[in-house]
């Protein structure tokens, strides 16, 4: 199942920068070792946002709710999720 989802991500001031650049760099490591495994498919940055646009492929919703809430910057984003499927109008062999 295909789902695109937004992140939008807020680390508060207060948090200590070390711990910030940490979880960042985890972040990162977590991101590529999914997109390595083709479970997450794209990750575009909105341009002037602390924000992506990811396309994720999974088996079901509890799948992709397991990885989105083990992302290491979890607590500090605002996720929206949509459901897509396959467009008949397109030429695209990898869509579904
Ligand atoms: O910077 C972001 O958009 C948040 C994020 C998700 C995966 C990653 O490496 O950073």
């Amino acid at each position: 199942m295909l789902f695109h989802v937004q992140m939008d991500v807020q680390i508060p001031h207060s948090l200590d920068p070390e711990v910030a650049a940490q979880l960042i760099a985890k972040e990162k490591a977590y991101s590529q070792e999914l997109q390595r495994s083709g479970k997450w498919r794209h990750i575009w940055r909105i341009v002037g946002e602390y924000a992506n646009y990811s396309i994720f492929d999974v088996e079901d919703n509890a799948e992709l709710h397991q990885l989105l809430s083990n992302l290491p910057l979890y607590p500090f984003m605002k996720i929206s999720v949509t459901p897509l499927c396959r467009h008949p109008s397109s030429v695209r062999e990898d869509d579904s």
